[in-house]
């Protein structure tokens, strides 16, 4: 997808564990607005894509642009100051258990802000309205569904107004109804916003109903991508994989491993 107003472009990307590659030549295009998602098997990078994005790694070589500035060469105050205008939702995104639902959202603006208390108020309400809980703000985390307290930490992650939200499997451990709601608030509060959003996801089907475009990776490298109706139509064998929820294929469902035949053996032989 390529776009000269991009608001995140990722060029020729390769980073290393230590000595172990990750991520090896990645290129992607994130257009301002859009939402796009990034699939692959566990353990080909995704997080640590995230991560690089965020500023919290440095690629071993290659550049992450977040509206036009090198994320890898910023220093530590222009690193904050964009971190303030990037929202995370992680897959655990755990809310704080000892205080109510609306001193989780306002405890971003009263970290990050110098607000004035009321103002604090009716934003945090109005973002707790965006995800339809209001009613629940004097609520503790500990008295609501796991749908609601994934809504809860959505309304939290966006308390900044962020230029760009990062999902990292924000559908984990969800009922397909919570699913779907999440989904789609993820879609509204994008285009709400005015903002751009990433989401690193398991989940093909919701991805094609509210993503503009998709990045399939294994073993670090982009194999596929395109819009939800490309991928629809693709042959590709990652994509069909994929979009037909097949547990073996082009992406392996094993950890690379040794013969499992040779391990027995050796097993054996140590016993
Ligand atoms: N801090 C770390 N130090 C060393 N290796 C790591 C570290 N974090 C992740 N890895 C390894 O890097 C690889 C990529 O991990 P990453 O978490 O980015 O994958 P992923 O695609 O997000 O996986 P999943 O879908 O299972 O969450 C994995 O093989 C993982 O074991």
């Amino acid at each position: 997808m390529p776009d000269h107003d991009s608001l995140v472009r990722i060029k020729d990307l390769s980073f290393s564990y230590d000595e172990r590659p990750v991520l090896d030549g990645i290129n992607m295009e994130i257009p301002r607005g859009k939402v796009v998602a990034i699939m692959g098997g566990s353990g080909c990078g995704k997080t640590t894509l995230l991560r690089l994005i965020g500023g919290q790694l440095k690629p071993t070589r290659g550049d992450v642009l977040v509206d036009g500035r090198a994320v890898n060469r910023m220093g530590h105050e222009e690193l904050y100051a964009l971190r303030r205008r990037m929202g995370m939702l992680f897959q655990f995104g755990a809310l704080f258990t000892d205080i109510s639902v609306f001193e989780n959202v306002a405890y971003q603006m009263r970290e990050h802000t110098d607000l004035p208390e009321e103002l604090i108020r009716d934003l945090t309400l109005l973002k707790l309205n965006a995800v339809g809980l209001r009613g629940a703000h004097a609520r503790m985390p500990g008295e609501l569904s796991g749908g609601q307290a994934r809504r809860v930490a959505l309304a939290r992650s966006i308390a900044l107004d962020p230029m760009l939200m990062m999902y990292d499997e924000p559908f984990t451990g969800l009922d397909p109804i919570s699913l779907g709601v999440i989904g789609q608030l993820i879609r509204k509060l994008n285009d709400a916003l005015g903002a751009t959003s990433i989401m690193v996801t398991h989940d093909i089907h919701e991805s094609l109903q509210i993503v503009d475009y998709i990045y399939f990776m294994s073993a670090g490298r982009v194999v596929a991508q395109g819009t939800p109706d490309e991928i629809r139509a693709s042959t590709d064998p990652f994509v069909h994989q994929f979009v037909n929820a097949e547990a073996d294929g082009p992406v392996p469902f094993h950890y690379p491993a040794p013969p499992y035949g040779e391990e027995l053996l050796r097993g054996a032989a140590h016993g």
